[in-house]
């Protein structure tokens, strides 16, 4: 048998790893020396002052944008260079399509990579990617618009929509860029609540740009920091930022991100 893992075992190789990570635009510095380890499951909140390049290293992440200087390595091997299905997004502004209905939205996702050429599935593996979606849609409490189209929607079920759409493909990594900055204050409530809920069934890694320090402490299982640690008023962009605080929060979902599913299925189910 094995031995139990504990706080104190050496942990496996990250699942996301920066090393020396820099970002440069032109002359201008952005992300510099930036290290960071994170091990999957874990729900990290991105904070710090604006423009200093946290949906840059998002960006990153998704494989949407190369880094100029360092190593950015999932799982040990550099990092895909464009963005695939393992990792979903979702951003503050709705990316959704207007002119597709709420389950077209996001049985979309399952459709085209199986028939590039029309975009359209027929018979079975039509139905099976219409039920998927349907199932997704009523996790996040969407189920009754079904045919609904999004110009109907309110922002927080755009929101849901968004996060059904990225859901749907089964990343192991879900990025959010200040996801419900555009929501009302009881909208955001009802949003953590599911995020949390989906994030523990899923047990996905997540990486979350917030502007809200609250929201950052207490949604993720890790608050990281971005800020300037050098600074010269006469050449604003000649220095750039990485990650000046790394907290630990929520210790008892911390831990629970670590416990494997299967033990944690089987605690939920007594
Ligand atoms: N493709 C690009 N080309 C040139 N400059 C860019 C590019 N992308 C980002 N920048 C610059 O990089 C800096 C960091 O931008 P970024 O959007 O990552 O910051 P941020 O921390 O997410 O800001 P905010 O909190 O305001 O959203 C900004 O000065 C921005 O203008």
């Amino acid at each position: 048998m094995s031995e139990p893992r504990t706080a104190a075992s050496p942990s496996p190789g990250a699942f996301i790893e920066a090393r020396h990570l820099w970002q440069e635009y032109g002359d201008q510095v952005v992300l510099e020396r930036l290290n960071l380890r994170v091990e999957e499951g874990e729900f990290c909140t991105l904070v710090g002052a604006s423009g200093c390049g946290k949906s840059t290293f998002l960006r990153m992440l998704l494989g949407q944008e190369r880094h100029s200087r360092g190593e950015l390595l999932l799982g040990g091997a550099p990092l895909p260079n464009e963005p695939d299905p393992s990792r979903g997004v979702v951003f503050q502004r709705y990316s959704v399509f207007p002119h597709l209905s709420v389950l077209d939205n996001v049985a979309l996702g399952l459709e085209l990579p199986r028939a590039p050429v029309l975009g359209r599935l027929f018979g079975a593996a039509k139905r099976e990617a219409r039920e998927r979606a349907a199932s997704i849609l009523g996790r996040v409490g969407l189920g009754h618009a079904l045919d609904k189209y999004p110009s109907a929607l309110s922002g927080g079920m755009q929101q849901r929509l968004a996060i059904a759409q990225a859901l749907v493909m089964q990343p192991r990594m879900l990025l959010l860029d200040e996801p419900f900055g555009a929501l009302d204050p009881g909208i955001r409530k009802d949003m953590h609540a599911l995020l949390l809920e989906l994030w523990q069934e899923t047990r996905l890694t997540v990486f979350m740009v917030t502007h809200d320090l609250s929201e950052g402490f207490s949604l993720g299982t890790r608050l990281l920091v971005f800020d300037k640690v050098r600074h010269d008023p006469q050449a604003p962009n000649a220095y750039g930022a990485r990650i000046t605080y790394d907290i630990p929060l929520n210790a008892a979902r911390r831990a629970q991100a670590h416990l494997p599913s299967e033990v944690a299925e089987r605690i939920a189910a007594r």
